[in-house]
């Protein structure tokens, strides 16, 4: 992207966005897209600006922000990507739904590493020339595995993807990338919480299947919310195929979650997030 990305959120007052944008106009730089949403329940009001880059402008949101101290915001400056660092277990799919995304441009951050509590996919993403770490992992040696983790991780990601990654962090590990980790849950949430969601789905009866991409917190597959999508099945589809094209809407959903990421559109407001400029 090679526009300059401000989202702010603030209680609501009238003017706001007169005053973002009479800033980015003064400077004589072009709004390229904006959306607001305004929350009538806690009067917050959110909004994403996308401008043509000026340091005249970056200053001047520096020292309006730093003039309105009620407000919070971010700055984020063209070309800067985010690296980004895969999880996975054993399985494959949506790990290599995300590395054929950012290698064919649509994605725009750099994959820093791959962490797997496996080693069985070493080759296939070194093959991509992606760095791959096996870290062991279970509830014995959590705490040393997790450490381990953040010893490869700081200074290296900007943010983590759980692409199918089954291994329970602890609330320690969150907090330290709070709403920095997104995890694709394999069920459309609420439904199906925890383990092995499509025997759970199978069992009941769906005749809709799902995915879930939401940020990690430590209640399990409770964190806010960022993209889910459905795909109909009827009493034919065995537990197996449910897992077969489960897969493809996993895929979607975490593509969007993880774009709109990097894109910084998300924003969370409590337990939810709030998506704009989609
Ligand atoms: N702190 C978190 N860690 C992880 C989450 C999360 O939401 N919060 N998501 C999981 C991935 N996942 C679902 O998407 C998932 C993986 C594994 C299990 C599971 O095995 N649950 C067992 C209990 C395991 C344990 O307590 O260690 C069970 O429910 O019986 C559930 C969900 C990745 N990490």
């Amino acid at each position: 992207m090679n526009n300059s990305v401000l989202i702010a959120h603030t209680k609501d007052r009238v003017g706001v966005t007169s005053e973002l944008t009479s800033l980015i106009a003064d400077g004589g730089c072009n709004i390229e897209h904006l959306d607001h949403f305004l929350d009538h329940e806690s009067y917050q009001f959110f909004i994403r600006i996308v401008f043509d880059p000026s340091n005249e402008v970056h200053d001047a949101i520096h020292r309006y922000f730093n003039a309105h101290p009620d407000m919070h915001y971010e700055l984020h400056l063209p070309n800067q990507r985010q690296k980004m660092a895969i999880f996975v277990s054993k399985m494959d799919h949506a790990m290599m739904e995300l590395i054929l995304r950012v290698r064919a441009g649509e994605i725009p951050v750099e994959i820093s590493m791959v962490i797997s509590n496996h080693d069985t996919h070493r080759d296939l993403v070194e093959q991509f020339g992606i760095r791959f770490h096996h870290v062991p992992f279970n509830k014995e040696i959590k705490a040393r595995a997790e450490q381990q983790m953040i010893d490869l991780l700081d200074g290296q990601a900007d943010f983590i993807v759980l692409a199918r990654y089954m291994q329970i962090l602890s609330p320690e590990f969150i907090e330290r990338y709070k709403f920095k980790i997104i995890n694709i849950h394999h069920s459309f949430l609420p439904a199906f919480i925890g383990a092995k969601p499509y025997a759970q789905a199978y069992d009941r009866g769906v005749k809709l299947i799902g995915a879930t991409a939401h940020y990690v917190t430590s209640e399990l597959d409770g964190g806010p919310i960022i993209q889910q999508d459905v795909l109909r099945v009827n009493h034919r589809y065995t537990k197996d195929e449910l897992v077969v094209v489960g897969r493809h809407v996993e895929n979607r959903v975490l593509a969007d979650a993880v774009m709109w990421h990097a894109n910084h559109k998300v924003l969370v407001h409590g337990n939810k997030t709030i998506v704009l400029g989609v």
